[in-house]
């Protein structure tokens, strides 16, 4: 069974954190950082977690769980050193309809806790089901070492900007291109000054038609030979013209919303105006 991936909006809601050891006290700073209510009940903390109490004025209840402290919580992080309490917390939050956390078994409670990168409003989570949270924290250390480096102020160009590119392009497709592109160049590490980049780019793109023209990509019997450029144009494409059978073998190369045609219905069919269409023919 997978898990559902979501990014919860925290801000004033009430949070209970159940433990103050060193994974409750983990749990502390992303909450404080989303903006929570936390109320924190344990009869000891770690040192850190102390040092958080004080310096974001957090609710410390030192003593021990009790059921009540549920009424009124939005979400409760289960995390004392006692698997059965953990348990018996998530049996209550459950019946009481509140998210749980129970920080000893992935298993129990509503959700699980990923690795956490964050920059600025790029937020990447990860998690491999409760079965490799060591695996978990040396991926994020690699995936952290490849983003790239000014990805807040890039993230703040397209904040400030999504308004008027959606005045400015009439369509999705239109919107989707223009930012693919601009984005495409400021991932190139020499342009860093992205609101000159921003205006160079809106001035060269516009809405005019072109005749499509469509490409071929000839699959190779193993994906992994397909060449890095396929993989990119395959992933920008608005169209694909594939077989059945095909298509299931590059679905995870091909984004959501592109169309898929089969090769006997193209002939019937219009594509978009600067539309890029890939033909995929079998090697
Ligand atoms: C289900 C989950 C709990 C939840 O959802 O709350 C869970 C469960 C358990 N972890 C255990 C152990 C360790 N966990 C870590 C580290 C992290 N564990 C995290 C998440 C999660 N761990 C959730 C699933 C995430 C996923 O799906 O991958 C991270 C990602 C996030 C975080 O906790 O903040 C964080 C990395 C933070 C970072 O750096 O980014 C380390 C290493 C270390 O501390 O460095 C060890 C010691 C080594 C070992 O034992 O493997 C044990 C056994 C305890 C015991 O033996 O008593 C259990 C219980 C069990 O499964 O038995
Ligand atoms: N998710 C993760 O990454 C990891 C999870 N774990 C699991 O997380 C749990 C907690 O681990 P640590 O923080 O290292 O434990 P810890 O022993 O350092 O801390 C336990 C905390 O729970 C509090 N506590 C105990 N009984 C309580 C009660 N009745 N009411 C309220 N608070 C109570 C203690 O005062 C203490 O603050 C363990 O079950 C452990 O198996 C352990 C390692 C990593």
């Amino acid at each position: 069974m997978l898990y559902y991936p979501a990014y919860l909006t925290l801000k004033d809601r009430n949070v209970l954190v159940v433990g103050g050891g060193a994974v409750g006290c983990r749990r502390l700073s992303p909450l404080i950082e989303a903006g929570a209510k936390v109320t924190l009940v344990a009869p000891q903390l770690v040192d850190e977690a102390t040092m958080l109490v004080e310096k974001h004025d957090l609710k410390w209840l030192c003593r021990s769980y009790s059921a009540e402290l549920l009424a009124e919580q939005w979400l409760v992080i289960a995390a004392t050193n006692s698997a059965e309490l953990n348990t018996a917390i998530a049996q209550q939050a459950e019946a009481d309809g509140i998210f749980c956390n129970v920080a000893n078994d992935a298993n129990t409670g509503s959700f699980i806790c990923p690795s956490l990168i964050n920059d600025g409003q790029c937020q990447i989570a990860i998690a491999t089901g409760g079965a490799a949270p060591v695996l978990t924290r040396l991926l994020k250390f690699r995936i952290r070492a490849i983003l790239p480096r000014h990805l807040k102020q890039l993230i703040a160009v397209s904040a400030a900007k999504r308004a008027d590119i959606k005045r400015t392009f009439s369509t999705v497709s239109h919107r989707r291109r223009f930012w693919e592109g601009f984005f495409s160049k400021a991932l190139n590490p020499d342009n860093t000054d992205y609101a000159k980049l921003y205006q160079q780019h809106l001035s060269e793109v516009t809405e005019q038609a072109s005749a499509v023209v469509p490409l071929t990509c000839v699959l190779p019997d193993d994906l992994d030979d397909l060449s890095f450029g396929m993989v990119k144009k395959l992933h920008q494409a608005d169209l694909v013209i594939v077989s059945e059978k095909d298509e299931r073998r590059i679905e995870t190369f091909i984004r959501q919303d592109c169309r898929r045609v089969r090769p006997e219905a193209y002939a019937q069919i219009t594509p978009e105006p600067h539309a890029s269409v890939i033909a995929i023919v079998t090697n």
